[in-house]
């Protein structure tokens, strides 16, 4: 039996950092949201006791590393599942780009391998295993649109964020989430209004998200990888409404309302970085199955 199953990537509209933890983690407020760009998984059972990785893209490992593996593992295990599966990435997000990719693939083998192992759990008990993944799992396993605190795991959801066109620039470098969060310094934080962001979700304002879009890991990242900073600028300069760094980056985002100018900053883009797109906002949560 097979399963296709759609993992779509996020972006962070907000992300502070209140501190760091006893464990190491950052305790963190983010707001996220889902956008119109997938990985593609093919799930199909195998007789033998076997969990096979199959992905064409040589960033992505094909063992026991990939955070596919890890969901079908930790399912197979805690469950006593017998029997096995291929699971078949088809790659569409960048790798290490904060974007949540490898998050989001956990996160549909998690909801796929439900349904094919007719385990019964609920979306609740699907996010709570993904946490064990990593810390944007839970938030993928949801979709949509939502509020996410402790270590990015505690979700809360809210209405879809106003749609708009979203447009993508990764420069190639790869980006390690680990070494921004350690390299952060807590006290010089600027935070971002993270209540007026829910306030303007709530309310469709659709100027009122790009005024209080804000990263705090912007600046480690940028300070790293100053070409970072410069896409940003860039995207202003083209004429995006909002522009922000996604999670760790280094990819960066621009919200644009108007067809004509995401055309514009696309265009525009395309010659400087290595990847460039433009896809919708979907921030619902029912898109996902
Ligand atoms: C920054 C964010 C924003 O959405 O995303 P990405 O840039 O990775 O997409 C997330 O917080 C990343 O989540 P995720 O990539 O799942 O992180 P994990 O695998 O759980 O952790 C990787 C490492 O990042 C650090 N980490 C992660 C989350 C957190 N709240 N505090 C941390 O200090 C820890 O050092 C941890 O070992
Ligand atoms: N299914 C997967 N897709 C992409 N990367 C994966 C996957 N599984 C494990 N990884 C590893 O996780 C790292 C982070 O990948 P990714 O989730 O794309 O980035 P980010 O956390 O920045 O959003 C990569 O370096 C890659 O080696």
């Amino acid at each position: 039996m097979k399963l296709l199953v759609k993992a779509p990537a996020k972006i962070n509209l907000s992300l502070d950092v209140l501190h760091k933890r006893q464990d190491g983690y950052h305790e963190v407020e983010m707001i996220m949201t889902t956008i119109d760009l997938a990985d593609r998984l093919e799930l199909t059972l195998l007789e033998q006791d076997e969990i096979k990785i199959i992905s064409h893209n040589r960033f992505v490992p094909d063992d026991q590393r990939n955070l596919a593996y890890q969901a079908a593992l930790l399912l197979k295990e805690r469950f006593h599942v017998k029997s096995g599966v291929e699971i078949a990435i088809e790659k569409t997000i960048p790798v290490a780009a904060g974007l949540a990719g490898g998050s989001s693939d956990a996160a549909a083998v998690l909801r796929g391998l439900n349904k094919l192992w007719k385990l019964g759990l609920s979306v609740d008990q699907l996010a709570e295993i993904g946490a064990e993944i990593g810390s944007d799992v839970s938030f993928c396993v949801y979709g949509g649109t939502a509020l996410a605190t402790g270590r990015g795991e505690v979700i809360t959801k809210l209405p879809a964020a106003p749609t708009c066109w979203v447009v993508l620039a990764k420069p190639f470098i790869g980006v390690s989430t680990a070494d921004v969060y350690r390299r952060l310094n807590i006290n010089g934080i600027h935070h971002p209004k993270t209540k007026e962001m829910i306030r303007a979700i709530e309310q469709g304002d659709y100027e009122g998200v790009c005024g209080h879009v804000g990263n705090v890991l912007e600046e480690v990242t940028f300070s790293l990888h100053p070409e970072v900073a410069q896409i940003k600028e860039q995207m202003k300069r083209f004429g995006a409404d909002a522009v922000l760094m996604s999670g760790s980056g280094p990819t960066v985002f621009g919200l644009v309302h108007h067809d004509s100018r995401m055309q514009r900053i696309y265009n525009g883009l395309r010659g400087f970085c290595d990847q460039v797109f433009a896809v919708r906002m979907l921030g619902e949560r029912h898109m996902l199955d």
